[in-house]
């Protein structure tokens, strides 16, 4: 198994990397790239951890030999929010950074699973989509957007909300990767009730978790450990899909022919082609409909700018 990771030198990159070099399966290749000099080094860094996992960095304006043979590539190049920033903000410089790599992993391996990490989400993986299909490689199946951390982000909360084992907190998160466009389907979580008032604040918080970190990082960044973890658990979801264990389920942001719109995160069963099925979202309550319908308007504009963004 061959990871690629676009965005290596940065703060998640780097948090991944390292939870990649310790935990991928025995014989893997992890393959670093980043327009940062430093990348070579922290390969080197990485490679003295005594783990059967071998380790390659790659720096310079040209991702392609990092890219060779990947089967997965997870991209968090670009760059990250300040306090008083929306991620829409970041769309004019990560826009262009996320369309250059994925022309080059069109090219280099175009049947590789992707993961988009680089914010904003909602409009980066339509720019992606709309690259591969330009490039005749797209398939719907292994383009993913990364919304795993809304997933963890609601699992600790609900657990120290509720005084729950964490191991036991499962829940689904739809939608998109951006405030109101984050919606946790709390009614669905197993073992606890809300009140209204619990789920209206909870809710609030999951949407806003990304802007509490950005905030108290104070101009230093915005998640980058929380997200590593995030990153890296998807990315072992998408490993195991990939070897054929049974019953790999996630949400992520895909082109899952959703009715609500062309892109929407939902939960999906992973496999050796990496989207295996799609699965329901399940009952809604009221507070989620209204949430979800209220939210799509946002979200089809975020992906219209993506595809307007290319074409
Ligand atoms: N999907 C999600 O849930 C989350 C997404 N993010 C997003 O992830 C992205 C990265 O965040 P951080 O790692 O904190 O930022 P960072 O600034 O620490 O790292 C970004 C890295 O990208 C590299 N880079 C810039 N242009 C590049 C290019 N053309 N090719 C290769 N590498 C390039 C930089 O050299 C830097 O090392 C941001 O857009 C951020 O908003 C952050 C947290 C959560
Ligand atoms: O909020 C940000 O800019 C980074 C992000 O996507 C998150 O932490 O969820």
């Amino acid at each position: 198994m061959k990871v690629a990771v676009l965005g290596a030198a940065g703060g998640i990159g780097q948090a991944l990397a390292l939870l990649l070099k310790t935990q991928l399966p025995a014989g893997s290749d992890l393959s670093l790239y980043d327009i940062a000099p430093v990348t070579p080094g922290v390969a080197v860094d990485l490679s003295h951890i005594p783990t059967a996992v071998k380790v390659k960095g790659f720096a310079g304006e040209d991702p392609s030999p990092a890219l060779e043979g990947a089967d997965v590539v997870l991209i968090s190049a670009g760059v990250a929010r300040k306090p008083g920033m929306d991620r829409s903000d970041l769309f004019n410089i990560n826009a262009g950074i996320v369309r250059n790599l994925i022309e080059k992993v069109a090219v280099v391996c175009p049947t590789a699973l992707i993961g988009v990490i680089t914010n904003p989400v909602n409009t980066t993986v339509a720019i992606a989509a709309e690259v591969l299909k330009k490039a005749g490689v797209y398939d719907k199946n292994r383009l993913f957007g990364v919304t795993t951390l809304d997933v963890i982000r609601s699992e600790t909360f609900i657990s120290e909300l509720k005084g729950i084992d964490i191991a036991d907190v499962k829940i689904k998160v739809i939608g998109g990767h951006s405030g109101v466009t984050i919606l946790p389907l709390l009614s669905q979580v197993k073992g606890v009730s809300f009140t209204d008032e619990e789920v209206a604040a909870l809710t609030k918080r999951i949407q806003n978790a990304g802007t509490e970190v950005v905030d108290a990082k104070a101009g230093g960044g915005s998640a980058t450990l929380s997200m590593g973890q995030a990153a890296f658990r998807f990315c072992m979801s998408l490993i195991r899909g990939l070897q054929g264990e049974a019953n790999v389920v996630e949400c992520a942001y895909v082109d899952g022919g959703s009715e609500f719109a062309p892109l929407f995160a939902q939960p999906i069963l992973l496999g050796k082609n990496g989207i295996e099925q799609l699965l329901p979202c399940g009952e809604l309550s009221e507070f989620e409909i209204k949430a979800r319908d209220s939210m799509l308007d946002t979200l089809k504009a975020d992906i219209q700018l993506g595809v307007d963004f290319v074409k």
